[in-house]
């Protein structure tokens, strides 16, 4: 059985696209970090212009709103989502705690260069002649291994980050399966269609998942640099909290950047890569970006929904026809993590081409 876990082994990140710079007290901004942003696409103004869809979960249109957003936007904001709100300004803090430590303590937990977990710079660093303005903590389940090298003098500390990480990711699996079949049904679908999905009540089924915590420090001129760089997630779905700060911002076709306003207590969902391929394109995995600002040190938390390993996702058969057929080939989640290393942008593209996975080099 391989797991996205080992995804980056075949294809090791270089340590100057992993090692995050020490932002305390930078006012200059660093030449290696100072960006010419692209103005192929303008930023709108999310009040008098598009605005990313918000839906309430409990209204009773809310497949048909999901199934508009899914189709126009591959993302939208939704509320009444059940999640306790005390549990986001639990997993907000730990975040912060994590962040606020000093640098060689945070290197103690430095991502190794093929692996998933651990701190350091995006993984998709390595595309970009830039480094970005933010640092990111990786994690899979408990994350005690990290926590102990963290504070290793605060026990109580340890265990208090740890458990509200597993609390969250727990919320989040359950969520995340609620929305995924919410998904479907709005395609007029079911789980029985999947498949390779096995809900279980005890939330023992091998769905895989990774949880992110982004981290994008005060910026001294937050225009002339990049806290996140375009790209779209690999996922099937990604949710996202983001603190009180904007800075996400979502391409939205024939209109530009649309900065995401945070909504309290709100969460954003982004369709992901593999999602894309699921619904044969029906559903598309939506352009993002995220910007620092002069202000407030911005976090955010991003829960990555994927499949369980050794799946392959494919185009659904119900979604394929004589005149709709499959435009992607089947892959796992690592497979295709693997072939976002090699093409990034274009990885769906060369999806559509090569007909099999054999032919992806
Ligand atoms: C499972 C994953 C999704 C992710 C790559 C990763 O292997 C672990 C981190 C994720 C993340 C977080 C920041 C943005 C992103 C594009 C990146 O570089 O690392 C996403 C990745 C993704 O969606 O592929
Ligand atoms: O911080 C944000 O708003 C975006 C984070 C994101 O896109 C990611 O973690 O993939
Ligand atoms: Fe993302």
């Amino acid at each position: 059985m391989s797991s996205i876990a080992e995804s980056y082994k075949a294809i090791p990140m270089n340590l100057n696209h992993i090692i995050p710079l020490d932002f305390n007290g930078v006012h200059e901004i660093p030449e290696s970090h100072e960006w010419t942003i692209s103005t192929e696409h303008p930023i709108v103004d999310p009040v008098t212009c598009d605005s990313l869809p918000l839906i309430d979960l409990s209204d009773p249109n809310a497949l048909s709103l999901i199934r508009k957003a899914c189709e126009e936007w591959g993302a939208f904001q939704v509320i009444n989502h059940g999640i306790p709100l005390n549990l986001f300004e639990e997993v907000e803090l730990q975040t912060r705690r994590l962040f606020s430590l000093p640098t060689h303590q945070k290197l103690t937990i430095l991502r190794s260069p093929d692996s998933i977990t651990g701190y350091g710079m995006p993984h998709i660093q390595t595309f970009f002649p830039k480094l970005m303005w933010s640092e990111g903590f990786q994690l899979i389940g408990y994350p005690m291994e990290y926590a102990s090298q963290l504070w290793p003098q605060e026990p109580d500390q340890q265990t208090n980050f740890c458990d509200v990480m597993e609390k969250y990711q727990k919320e989040m699996k359950a969520f995340t399966e609620k929305l995924f079949e919410m998904l479907l049904g709005s395609l007029g679908l079911t789980l029985e269609d999947i498949h390779w999905f096995k809900p279980t009540t005890d939330g023992s089924n091998n769905h895989q998942n990774v949880l992110t915590l982004n981290s994008y420090p005060v910026c001294p001129d937050p225009n002339r640099t990049m806290g996140l760089a375009p790209h779209t997630d690999t996922s099937l779905i990604t949710v996202l909290h983001q603190s009180g700060s904007t800075g996400l911002q979502v391409l939205k076709d024939g209109s530009g950047w649309v900065p995401v306003v945070p909504v309290s207590g709100a969460l954003v969902v982004n369709l992901g890569d593999l999602m894309e391929v699921l619904t044969n394109g029906l559903f598309k995995s939506i352009m993002h970006r995220a910007v620092a600002n002069m202000t407030n040190h911005r976090v955010s938390v991003a829960f990555f929904f994927g499949p369980p390993r050794d799946v392959e996702i494919a185009p659904l058969v119900k979604l394929t026809d004589e005149d709709h057929p499959a435009l992607y080939c089947p892959l796992t989640w690592k497979e295709f993590l693997q072939t976002k290393a090699k093409h990034f942008d274009k990885a769906l593209e060369v999806l559509r081409n090569k007909g099999a996975k054999d032919n992806l080099d």
